[in-house]
């Protein structure tokens, strides 16, 4: 909420002058009313014409004031709230970034719904949380001051109902918690979305209609929620009204009253009733502030929730990553699991050594790969990068010196040159076409290519993400499952290429293939999470251990 305020205030020249403006719009009403009920009453007693000259031309004035305050008020207004919407976008995507750890446990579309529906939410904190008290508030001070200054009795009947629709109304409906449609318009964005992610599959599996039917009840009850909150609001709004209205009706019983017995002149008569049924226009957008409020004090919750989960990051540099990478007893496990994904790793990597990862699926091989990452944080144990532990690396300065090749590639919409730039800004055409021929991939530069690779084969795409990695200039490489999806042949040529490209780095890879391991100087045979079995593949024959029967296996 502080954080709110303060983004608002950055704004503060244009929030002081929305406030003035929507202050001299609600008086200038009042004034514009006050003045039709004087001159009514003061043509009635046929005064001079100059009088009638005079109350005509303010008239006039309040009534240009007002359009031209109530402009000003809406532009202004709704210039803070863009303002502050652009800021809160920005700071919001700022800090959702780094969360790339959590973010996998939320389904995508309740992050969807997060980021549309509830930072546009937040737009309303000022435009109708913040900004109708404060304006009511000053206009209708000045009101009764107003209004005192003809009788205190009338300025007392419109305090009771200022009182009344202000404070004692929304307090009486909202006082107990009430539900908003928040929760259910969540849920039906989050299986809206499996919905259409796994459209093809539901078809397949013959369970579209299931489905549907569950995206039906959650409209329904969406809906039914939503209603109910249309009716407080309509509720709200029409207690406003009535109070009103028997605010105005006591003015004018009681203005007549007093006029009859000679406390208020006649002429003012009309002038006050008008006041009194104009100053309640300020009111009504108070009606929606409870449930605005609500509103807001959600969005803030569920945006919180996803941006406090925060992983600190480094604070020193690297100069370069032709360094050795020592791992003792680190173990990690995900905040959503029962049981540890890596468990007590034990690891002494050399600079420019060659290391494979292997084991059975599930493993812990790719999560392994991750810490390297810095993707998450370790639970337990050491991990050092030369004499640095890693959480004091800063991630930028990691990745600037390393490159990966993971099990999935992202792919954007564009070209292949555009893809491939991505991994080397400056490497030239030439550059580009021969890292295209090193991964055996057939393409020219400007072929296009879809969103998420989604004109490419899977052979191609590992092809590409390949040609990718040997554009980076980087010290480490970190490689995931490289070239599943490939022919034989076509598989061996990359090899025989990854080999002698990371001649001088340090290689770590991931791989099921028992195949070329003999060319790494280190093999690591993990299992549930563990590293069982370590060294040569030379060794590790020797040793007829894990390795040697999944080898005899294959
Ligand atoms: N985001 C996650 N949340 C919770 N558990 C996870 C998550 N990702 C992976 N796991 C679990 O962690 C364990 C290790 O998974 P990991 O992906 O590292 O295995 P792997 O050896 O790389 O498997 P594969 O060879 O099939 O890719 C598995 O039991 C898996 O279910």
């Amino acid at each position: 909420m502080q954080q709110l305020l303060q983004m608002i205030w950055t704004d503060k020249k244009n929030v002081l002058l929305a406030l003035l403006a929507g202050t001299v719009s609600g008086l200038t009403a009042v004034a514009l009313f006050a003045q039709s009920g004087l001159l009514i009453s003061k043509a009635a007693l046929m005064p001079p014409f100059y009088v009638i000259l005079i109350l005509t031309a303010f008239l006039k004035l309040f009534g240009v004031t007002k359009s031209a305050s109530k402009y000003a008020e809406r532009y202004i207004s709704h210039r803070v709230t863009f303002q502050f919407i652009s800021i809160l976008r920005l700071d919001f995507f700022k800090k959702l970034l780094p969360q790339a750890h959590v973010l996998n446990n939320y389904k995508s579309g309740d992050l969807l719904a997060r980021i549309t529906n509830d930072v546009e939410m937040l737009q309303n904190f000022f435009l109708r949380v913040l900004y109708p008290p404060f304006i009511a508030l000053l206009v209708f001070l000045a009101t009764i001051l107003f209004t005192l200054f003809f009788s205190p009795w009338i300025a007392f009947i419109l305090l009771i109902g200022i009182v009344l629709t202000s404070i004692v109304i929304p307090y009486a409906l909202f006082r107990r918690p009430f539900q908003t449609a928040t929760a259910e318009k969540k849920q039906l964005t989050v299986n809206a979305t499996e919905y259409f992610y796994g459209y093809r599959d539901l078809l397949l599996h013959n369970q579209l209609q299931a489905s549907k039917k569950t995206l039906s009840t959650l409209h329904t009850s969406y809906s039914s929620t939503r209603r109910k909150e249309l009716d407080r609001e309509q509720t709200s709004y029409l207690w406003n009204q009535l109070i009103a209205l028997l605010t105005g009706f006591s003015v004018v019983f009681v203005g007549a009253y007093l006029t009859t017995i000679g406390q208020l002149e006649g002429v003012y008569l009309a002038m006050i009733v008008l006041v009194s049924l104009t100053v309640f226009e300020s009111a009504v957008p108070l009606s929606m502030v409870p449930i605005f409020a609500k509103h807001t004090k959600k969005a803030i919750e569920q945006l919180e929730e996803i941006t406090s989960k925060k992983i600190t990051d480094g604070t020193i540099d690297l100069i370069d990553l032709k360094q050795s990478i020592q791992l003792r007893n680190v173990s990690y496990q995900y905040p959503s699991a029962t049981r540890l994904a890596i468990e007590n790793i034990t690891m002494d990597i050399r600079a420019g050594e060659k290391v494979a990862i292997i084991g059975p699926s599930g493993s812990g091989k790719s999560t392994l790969l991750q810490l390297f990452m810095k993707e998450f944080k370790r639970n337990h144990g050491e991990f050092f990068i030369g004499d640095d532990d890693i959480d004091r690396i800063r991630i930028s300065s990691l990745y600037e010196h390393m490159s990966t090749m993971l099990q999935h590639n992202h792919f954007f919409s564009g070209t292949i040159k555009s893809n491939l730039l991505f991994a080397n800004l400056k490497a030239a055409d030439v550059t580009l076409q021969q890292a295209l021929t090193k991964a055996c991939l057939t393409k020219n530069l400007e072929d296009p290519i879809f969103e998420k690779g989604g004109n490419l084969s899977g052979g191609e795409k590992q092809r590409l993400a390949f040609a990718r990695l040997l554009l980076k200039e980087s010290d480490l490489w970190i490689i995931d499952e490289p070239f599943t999806s490939l022919d034989i042949q076509t598989e061996q040529a990359l090899f025989n290429t990854l080999m002698n490209e990371a001649h001088k780095k340090t290689l770590i890879m991931v791989t099921h293939k028992l195949t070329n391991l003999d060319q790494f100087d280190c093999i690591f045979v993990m299992q549930q999470g563990q590293i069982v079995e370590s060294g040569t593949e030379e060794q590790l024959l020797a040793k007829q251990g894990l390795y040697y029967s999944m080898y005899h296996k294959k």
